[in-house]
């Protein structure tokens, strides 16, 4: 028995080892383990060697993890690198990476956030209008049917552009959801297999990515028009490296591509959770629309994002609901050479991945009482989270999030860059609705449970609620 060995996790078959109990219901796993193991230890998962890292510490060993020591790109680029083409994120060397990032953050200023409100309320407001589900003064809805067109009308009204938004409603549309189809966990065992979905998402990848470098082409030759200055494209499609190398338009369209994967997923699972949870308390419905009232006025003012910081219920019901259902449930690295685990004997070996999974430690009674209660108000007093020590990794100053138990957006040089521009999306859908509608939910309905099998943690179809139009 090699104690600097981190124990491994019981299972019957080698290579399929924990796959189904992980991939099925990774807290249900962890937290059993970690019982039994405590916070390190080793399952074998379609033939790798995961070692999890738990707890607080844990997330800071995978977080802050020495780039000399562990890499995002061979953990993640099989899986991503096919749907969002080549040249971006993780099938470049981290250096490049961290200048992409820089890039993007360039786009999500508060200028563009400003903007962007109003135009995530139209979308909003006009798909309700068009949708067949809202028809007369009350009914019931598939959340599952629904935020996910309205997720990915917002993010291509405002972070895509126009242009992106308009072809959404031609060919666009199937183009994307054959992409997405091809963004599974599937993409473990067999990334490069030609199955019929994966020629789907290939032909997907390479016609989105054309249709991109088609409306850059075309802005470069209006040249200095009035046209609209705040989507990413226009942001992206002027950059260049500190090398000197510029930016190609190939390589514009493909950041964009992981642009939109990356949005559409956290903020459509988000969405329909935070839906379900406030169906679930009619209570905070009514409290959050006199929040409304409070903050805009009786007569209820336009959405403005100035405001939008003055919702406290409505940005603590969105950190709750991150707090209960981060979208990446799983964070992973590969190991690179040989890691000694802070204040423990084991060494983790190279070609091991470590695996961090922060939800663990965010619905830890350890950290948080009743942990697995959606309550909102836990958060009051509480600042932004971002208090600990800062560090630049080139995409701007962030936190270390050194030892923190709640990390949706993740830490160190891979921490989120969508932050805001997530929570400004979020927050306008979630006004506008409850704006809108009182929510509750249809007899022997309550909040699904999750669904892990997809790429994030989605709620189960079809979320059904109920809903009544305010007058
Ligand atoms: C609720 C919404 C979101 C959540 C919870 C979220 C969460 C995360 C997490 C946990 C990471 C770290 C991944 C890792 O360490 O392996 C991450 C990275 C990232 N996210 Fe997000 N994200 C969200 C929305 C967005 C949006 C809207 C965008 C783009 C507009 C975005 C773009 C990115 C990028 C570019 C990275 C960097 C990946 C890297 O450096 O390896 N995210 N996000
Ligand atoms: N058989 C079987 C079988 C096997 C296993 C399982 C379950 O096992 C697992 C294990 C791990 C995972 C990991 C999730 C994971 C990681 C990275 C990414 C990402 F890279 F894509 C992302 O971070 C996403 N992101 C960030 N911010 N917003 N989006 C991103 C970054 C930058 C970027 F520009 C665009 C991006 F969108 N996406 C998802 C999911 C499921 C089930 C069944």
């Amino acid at each position: 028995k090699d104690p600097t060995k981190p124990p491994m996790v019981f299972h019957y078959f080698p290579f399929f080892g924990s796959t189904i109990r992980y991939g099925m219901e990774p807290y249900v796993f962890f937290q059993d383990c970690q019982k039994k193991h405590g916070d390190v230890f080793t399952y074998i998962m379609l033939g790798r060697k995961m070692t999890a890292c738990l707890g607080p510490k844990g997330n800071d060993f995978v977080f802050n993890g020495k780039l000399s020591d562990v890499s995002a790109e061979e953990a993640y680029s099989h899986l991503t690198t096919p749907v969002f083409g080549e040249g971006v994120v993780y099938d470049v060397p981290n250096n490049i990476l961290m200048e992409q990032k820089k890039f993007m953050k360039f786009g999500l200023t508060v200028e563009t956030f400003k903007a962007y409100v109003p135009l995530i309320v139209e979308q909003v407001e006009d798909l309700v209008k068009r949708s067949k589900y809202f028809k007369g003064p009350r009914g019931t809805a598939p959340l599952s049917n629904i935020i996910p067109e309205l997720t990915l009308f917002t993010a291509a009204r405002t972070l895509q552009g126009k242009e992106i938004r308009d072809a959404l409603d031609g060919s666009f549309a199937g183009l994307f959801h054959d992409l997405d189809s091809g963004f599974t966990p599937t993409n473990f065992l067999f990334p490069w297999f030609p199955f019929p979905a994966n020629k789907r998402r290939d032909h997907a990848q390479r016609t989105m990515a054309k249709f991109y470098m088609n409306i850059v082409k075309k802005r470069r030759a209006a040249a200095a028009d009035g046209a609209e200055h705040s989507d990413m494209i226009w942001n992206l499609m002027d950059r260049t490296y500190k090398d000197g190398r510029k930016v190609s338009d190939r390589h514009v369209a493909h950041m964009m591509i992981a642009l939109l994967m990356a949005g559409q997923h956290t903020s459509m699972a988000t969405t329909t959770w935070i839906l379900l949870h406030i169906a679930d308390q009619p209570e905070l419905v009514k409290e959050l629309f006199a929040e409304q009232q409070r903050v805009f006025g009786k007569d209820l003012a336009p959405l403005a994002y100035e405001k939008l910081a003055e919702c406290t219920l409505l940005n603590h019901v969105i950190r709750e609901t991150l707090r209960i259902h981060p979208p990446l449930h799983s964070i992973m690295r590969k190991v690179k050479s040989p890691m000694h685990v802070t204040d423990t004997n084991f060494v983790i070996p190279a070609g091991h991945y470590i695996l961090g999974a922060p939800g663990v430690s965010a619905m830890d009674e350890k950290y948080f009482k009743n942990p697995l209660a959606f309550d909102p108000f836990r958060w009051v007093g509480q600042g932004a989270e971002d208090e600990g020590e800062k560090i630049d990794f080139g995409f701007g100053m962030i936190s270390k999030g050194t030892a923190s138990p709640y990390l949706p957006f993740g830490a160190g040089r891979h921490r989120c860059i969508g932050e805001q521009f997530a929570n400004v999306q979020l927050a306008t859908i979630l006004a506008t609705w409850v704006r809108m509608f009182e929510l509750g939910y249809p007899e022997g309905c309550g909040v699904p449970k999750p669904d892990y099998t997809s790429m994030i943690a989605l709620p189960a179809q079809p979320s059904m609620i109920s809903w009544i139009k305010r007058d």
